[in-house]
């Protein structure tokens, strides 16, 4: 028995996401040994409300006890309530909650969510708080997907390496040699964020349309991007600093101003671009060129930003559904995986993937 108690060999764990585009929770069954993936589960998708998301708006950037956290716990736990108790024969759970804040070298990092809660409500133990200890340790805090990244590419039977790119609110990229065994040892991954990637476009298509994000592309599809703009974008010099690095949700205020001049179709391209280009920017720090790259999140859908990124990238860039995986599913998989390592006493995060001083296993684990 583990220390949340659950049984040896594989178990079905339980993961629940809610990620930096607010849209609402992914919860999905992964079958794992805490090592290695043996199969994928049922999934579920609970969106939040307009009402929901406009309280976890006016919570981002918000410390516990500022005035904001306390409605956006409410909503954070009634949707995970909801969602994750339509699951059975389930033996763990990973609830990673909902980030409101994140500044790993000052403040540290803030996710709203009630695990021990979560655990007395849905009868399971579940593993909560994933990014405390990494930053206690030195490390980002993230991103925590990469370890799964790289039993997905084992999964796969990936023979060289490739890479895994998360276009959701915010960019990450994982670097994986599947030929290494273990994650943490030396070489095996290397993990960052890439920029902003759907939360500005999703900014901008609220402010200017009313729309909760640009639908297939369609508005960028009739813009220009406007290259000024973008250069200004890529001065930062976030994107010239060596990984590991991650970013906060809103790290780049300054967006909405270079495109706040254009029209709105030139605005969505622009900021379209711009996510596309931060990913070219960060291909420049893996360590060998990879021999695939598979799209993830929300991101793959839009064919404006894939398009941008396979003219821009010296591999073949593929929706990660190309290599059997479910790309609208695979973070909160993740935490179903990254549940069971915590269990069981295994790493979540290495100095390559967060720029922790060790190897850690983050998690608090709540039983019933
Ligand atoms: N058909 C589509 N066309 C264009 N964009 C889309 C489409 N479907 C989804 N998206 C974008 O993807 C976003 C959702 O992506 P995803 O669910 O991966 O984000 P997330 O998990 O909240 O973010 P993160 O990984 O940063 O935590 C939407 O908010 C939207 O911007
Ligand atoms: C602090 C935080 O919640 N970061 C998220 C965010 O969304 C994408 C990117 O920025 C990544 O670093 C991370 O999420 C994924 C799940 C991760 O930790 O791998």
């Amino acid at each position: 028995m583990s220390k949340a108690g659950i049984k040896k060999g594989p178990v079905r764990a339980l993961g629940a996401m809610s990620g930096t585009s607010l849209d609402g929770v992914d919860a999905a069954v992964v079958v794992t040994d805490g090592v290695e993936i043996l199969g994928f589960g049922e999934s579920d998708y609970r969106p939040y409300t307009p009402e929901e998301r406009a309280v976890l708006h006016r919570a981002l950037g918000q410390w516990p006890n500022d005035p904001g956290v306390a409605p956006a716990n409410r909503v954070v736990m009634a949707a995970h309530r909801e969602l994750m108790g339509r699951f059975r024969d389930v033996e763990i759970a990973g609830f990673h909650g909902q980030t409101l804040a994140h500044d790993p070298r000052g403040r540290g990092t803030h996710q709203v969510g009630e695990g021990d809660t979560l655990a007395a409500d849905l009868g399971l133990p579940v593993v909560w708080d994933f990014r405390t200890s990494d930053v206690e340790l030195g490390g980002e805090g993230a991103p925590l997907v990469p370890f799964f990244h790289h039993a997905c590419a084992r999964w796969i039977g990936a023979g060289a390496p490739l890479v895994f790119l998360n276009m959701g609110g915010v960019g990450n990229l994982t670097w994986v040699d599947p030929r290494i065994a273990r994650p943490e040892d030396e070489g095996a991954v290397l993990a960052f964020d890439t920029g902003p990637a759907n939360a500005p476009i999703n900014d901008l298509l609220l402010a200017r349309r009313g729309l909760d994000y640009d639908e297939d592309g369609k508005l960028a599809m009739t813009g220009r991007v406007e290259t000024g703009a973008l250069e200004l974008f890529l001065d930062d010099p976030y994107f010239s600093r060596i990984p590991p690095k991650s970013l906060d949700r809103n790290a780049f205020p300054e967006m909405m101003s270079l495109v706040g001049e254009l029209g709105d179709a030139d605005a969505a391209a622009t900021l379209t671009g711009m996510a596309a280009a931060a990913v070219l920017r960060g291909m420049e720090h893996c360590p060998e060129a990879p021999d695939r790259l598979f799209v993830t999140g929300g991101g793959r859908k839009n064919p404006v930003l894939m398009e941008m990124l396979s003219v821009s990238l010296d591999c073949p860039v593929l929706p990660v559904e190309e290599a059997g995986l479910d790309g609208d599913m695979l973070e909160a998989q993740a935490f179903g995986y990254l549940a069971v390592r915590v269990a069981r006493g295994l790493p979540t995060s290495c100095p390559s993937t967060t720029g922790v001083r060790m190897s850690v296993g983050g998690g608090q684990v709540s039983r019933p």
